[in-house]
């Protein structure tokens, strides 16, 4: 009997609840400092940046460097060719240093086998998210991609959960959204989905029970068992 799930479209974010790129990610803002002949940064402080995309993330970097705003960093006219720089050095790195956090391809392939849509919507930029999708093999298994820069607006706004509602034609009661950051609560909760949350991601040095999403679950194994869970009581 294929186990029928209480949600038809489950949306994950990617980085620290997918795929741990943290590590890959302090290579590629370190390699673009030590070529502008800045220091290099720690790996806790990146950790702490991760959330609204690694443009943004390159930004705080720059800013805490130079003791100035991220505004100033990025209007300034030498921006432009360090995110370049950057870009170069984070597609080598994708992939090289990431890992895949336990049980989530079962767990994915076992939701996909029982008919749930799955889609990833990150605030990482679209050449990455592919690129580290690809590195992990986890492209096959998903139904749609929401890039950082796939839509003009990105998380917190719910656009891109609304844009997987639309396209799956599920209501928003039917919807799970599954993050480790208070932007994965705040743009499900924008949207009026459910949100579940692990605990071992980045959400900027806080600890994710401050966000109050409706569940924290421990990791993806918990997943499964408590959708099984919701089955058994639908079916009782
Ligand atoms: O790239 C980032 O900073 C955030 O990416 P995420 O939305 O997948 O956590």
């Amino acid at each position: 009997m294929t186990m029928a799930y209480p949600y038809d479209l489950i949306l994950f974010d990617l980085d620290g609840t997918l795929i741990g790129t943290a590590p890959e990610i302090a290579d590629a803002v370190n390699d673009t400092l030590t070529v502008l002949g800045h220091p290099t940064v720690s790996q806790q402080a990146v950790n702490d940046w991760i959330g609204h995309g690694t443009r943004e993330l390159l930004i705080q970097a720059l800013a805490q460097l130079l003791n100035t705003s991220t505004q100033q960093v990025r209007e300034a006219e030498a921006f432009p060719a360090i995110e370049a720089e950057f870009a170069q050095h984070y597609q080598r790195r994708c992939g090289t240093r990431s890992h895949l956090y336990p049980h989530v391809r079962e767990t994915l392939q076992a939701l996909r086998a029982a008919g749930v849509k799955l889609a990833v919507v990150t605030n990482k930029e679209g050449r990455y998210t592919q690129t580290v999708l690809d590195a992990h093999q986890l492209t096959p298994l998903l139904d749609h991609v929401i890039s950082g820069d796939t839509l003009p607006v990105k998380k917190p706004d719910p656009a891109g959960i609304h844009d997987c509602l639309r396209r799956f034609g599920v209501a928003p009661g039917r919807a799970l959204f599954v993050g480790d950051s208070s932007i994965d609560v705040a743009t499900a909760r924008n949207a009026g989905i459910t949100v579940w949350a692990l605990p071992y991601g980045y959400n900027m040095g806080e600890p994710i029970e401050s966000c109050q999403p409706d569940r924290v679950i421990p990791d993806f194994s918990a997943l499964t068992t408590l959708l099984s869970a919701c089955d058994t009581a639908a079916s009782a």
